[in-house]
């Protein structure tokens, strides 16, 4: 073992670094005197990474930014912490922090690692995502996701518990992964002793190193070969018609024709995953299959409560096969122990901001071929495995090499309002590693301005701004639920906020019948202006705990208790803010007042009925279509004026915008200048 001081590990080829062997030791042994005991893991010599124990705690030793790049499963998540530990970079009460682009893998990760270590250490690794913490000053190893690390730097903005700042899976380029880069590099300026580590897939590992480089510290790459199990990938011959379909079959195939192993399957959405598990159950029936083996069907996507999330995890019951139907949130490590068969549909849901329209767009396009990489590494972490692509070779081959960073293609509100609130006014100077795009920033100030949380200078103004950038939800909804104190309608702004992070509080109907019994269950709750009423009428009794009150009305009663679980962690964090007192409304009356919250926070989204009969936005004027899955399509009365949350294409007429998220209002609230008072001066209509 290598220990901070010794002699230099003999050259790998695999260290790239050309600074790496001729710059000088930047700390002494003492510095690093007590190494912790190796990892207890049974046999931790099998991962790729051992091999490069030595390598990467000397190049850490001498490089303050290193980059590390290995194959999917080759130890990086798992094992690298472990050995910053061991080579003495916790020592004198700090800590090393892992991020994360999900809260899952966070909170996996630390499950596995605790397990790994001696147990006399196990309750110093732990995670924190949103709102959720199981990290005191004892702990040494800490997975956070990188939006929260984000955060933590508006109150330590220098990081200072860390010695180590290591960013996960890097290759993802999503918004708080670029923020932290530029972030990085401004603390290191003033804590050069702050060590980074990024891990990335192999690609862009040069322009990581480029990006922290100086002279003094060229930076240095370490690269990990060899994946731990083989995955042998397969690809269609002639492309699928129907990937959900194609799932399906794909899934029972497996189960009829290959030994155990359980089977994870990449879709792109939620409402995909509850489909194809429908389709493969209805199959399943006409074709047993699975030499008597069970076939249980689970769904892993980030709306599912938290119980429902860790199932997949769990051991398999004796003689059943599990089939986790998953979106990206088990794209990257995440370990599912038992998968030896992976089944990649080649799709994934984003989002893209259309400059044209001035909105985000979620769309469903063809993964990359990174991504495609990730889903297949999936398999072939604990044996060989295998991964059925539904697509040819020459599609594989026509995917871009990784998905463009978010960046360069998202709303850019947060982001903007975040680097604002750290002090950052020129947001165009800041350090990125890629351009951010012109349009979204100009769209992302016109916002900002419009909710009253910047300036006609772009500064920051104070009460509001400052509030918004704490607030540990979309820009939007912050300025709702900033503005319901204010009017009095906090409780059911809360409810609205928690109801937009989950897929749907209402169950589908399956058949014709149902669907008329569903007409009539929704009918009694439903609010006649639409979505946001509606889910405020749900939640305002505590009918929906009980499960045959949700199964007879129709009630998602699994999202409703991920919304009651948000709901509860929004209001800690307002009660936090308005120092104990938060003002709902409760009585149908005053229903006006929680929409009028809510219109302060969707300004930008607001459309008018014109007379051909189409609403037309008012700020862009596209035409848009009501979503036959709000409950204003279905049950709403006439309104001149809607309120949207989201825009969606609508899968059926391309390029049509749906909106989705729907309440009717009244267009007088829109009128009135937004923001706090006459502050941000902007009026939508004009
Ligand atoms: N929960 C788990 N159960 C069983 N084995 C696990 C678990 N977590 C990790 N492992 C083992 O450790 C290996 C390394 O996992 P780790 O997450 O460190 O890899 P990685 O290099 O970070 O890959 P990736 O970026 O694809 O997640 C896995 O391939 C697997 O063999």
């Amino acid at each position: 073992m290598w220990r901070p001081g010794e002699a230099a590990p003999s050259r790998s080829s695999t260290l790239t670094a050309d600074s790496l062997l001729s710059s000088s030791l930047t700390s002494s042994s003492d510095t690093h005197a007590t190494i912790l005991p190796p990892s207890q893991h049974p046999n931790p010599n099998a991962l790729p990474i051992q091999a490069h124990r030595k390598q990467l705690l000397y190049a850490l030793e001498h490089n303050p930014v290193v980059v590390v790049v290995g194959e999917t499963g080759s130890g990086k998540s798992t094992q690298l912490p472990q050995y910053l530990v061991s080579g003495g970079w916790t020592e004198n009460n700090f800590q090393v922090c892992v991020t994360q682009p999900r809260r899952l893998a966070c909170v996996t990760l630390a499950q596995r690692v605790s397990s790994e270590v001696p147990r006399s250490m196990a309750s110093q690794v732990g995670y924190a995502v949103r709102f959720e913490a199981t990290t005191d000053s004892s702990t040494k190893i800490k997975y956070l996701t990188d939006g929260l690390l984000v955060r933590e730097t508006l109150t330590d903005a220098l990081l200072a518990q860390y010695s180590v700042v290591v960013v996960d899976e890097a290759h993802e380029r999503n918004l708080n992964q670029d923020l932290l880069f530029g972030l990085l590099k401004k603390i290191r300026k003033q804590r050069p002793e702050l060590r980074v580590v990024i891990c990335s897939a192999t690609i862009n590992a040069e322009s990581f190193r480029e990006f922290f480089a100086t002279p003094e510290h060229p930076g240095c790459i370490v690269s990990i070969d060899g994946r731990q199990h083989p995955v042998e990938t397969m690809y269609l011959t002639t492309p699928c018609p129907d990937y959900l379909r194609g799932a399906a079959e794909t899934v029972l195939k497996i189960h009829a024709s290959e030994p155990s192993g359980d089977i994870l399957i990449f879709l792109p959405t939620a409402e995909d995953i509850e489909s194809c598990i429908r389709m493969t159950e209805e199959l399943k029936k006409a074709t047993p299959g699975g030499r008597g083996m069970q076939l249980s069907l689970l769904p892993l996507y980030a709306a599912l409560p938290h119980h429902m999330q860790t199932a997949p995890f769990q051991k398999s019951p004796p003689n059943t096969r599990k089939a986790t139907f998953a979106t990206t949130i088990a794209e990257t490590s995440v370990t599912l122990p038992d998968v030896k068969f992976v089944v990649d549909a080649g799709f994934v849901k984003q989002p893209y901001f259309d400059s044209t329209k001035g909105f985000e767009r979620l769309l469903v396009t063809a993964t990359s071929q990174s991504s495609a990489r990730q889903r297949t590494g999936r398999a072939g972490r604990t044996a060989p495995g295998k991964c059925y692509r539904l697509y040819t070779h020459d599609t594989f081959n026509s995917f871009l090499p990784s998905t463009p960073p978010e960046i360069t293609r998202t709303s850019l509100s947060n982001f903007v309002l975040t680097l604002k609130t750290l002090g950052v006014d020129n947001v165009m100077s800041f350090d990125l590693l890629s351009a951010p795009s012109v349009n979204a920033m100009a769209f992302s100030l016109e916002e900002l301005h419009a909710l009253g949380a910047i300036d006609e200078k772009g500064k920051l103004v104070p009460g509001v701004g400052d509030l918004m950038g704490e607030f540990p939800v979309e820009v939007k909804f912050a300025k709702m639920l900033i503005e319901s104190v204010s009017l009095g309608s906090t409780e059911e702004a809360l409810s609205i906020a928690a109801c937009s992070q989950v897929q749907s509080i209402f169950l589908f109907a399956r058949s014709s019948t149902q669907k008329r019994d569903r007409d009539a269950a929704i009918g009694a709750i439903v609010h006649d202006s639409g979505d946001h009423l509606t889910c405020v009428n749900v939640l305002r009794s505590n009918d929906w705990r009980s499960m045959d009150y949700c199964r007879e009305n129709f009630l998602n009663h699994k999202a409703l208790m991920k919304v009651a679980e948000i709901k509860n962690q929004l209001k800690r964090f307002m009660l936090k803010m308005t120092a104990g007192s938060l003002p709902g409304v409760g009585e149908d009356g005053d229903d006006e007042l929680v929409l009028k919250a809510l219109v302060k926070g969707f300004v930008f989204n607001v459309a008018r009925m014109m007379p051909d009969g189409n609403y037309r936005t008012v700020r862009g004027n596209n035409v848009v279509e009501v979503s036959r899955a709000s409950m204003f399509a279905e049950f709403g009365k006439h309104a001149e004026y809607i309120v949207f949350e989201h825009t969606e294409d609508n899968p059926r007429k391309y390029g049509l915008l749906q909106v989705c998220g729907v309440s009717a209002i009244n267009g007088n609230w829109a009128r009135s200048k937004s923001g706090e008072g006459e502050r941000g001066g902007v009026s939508v209509f004009m």
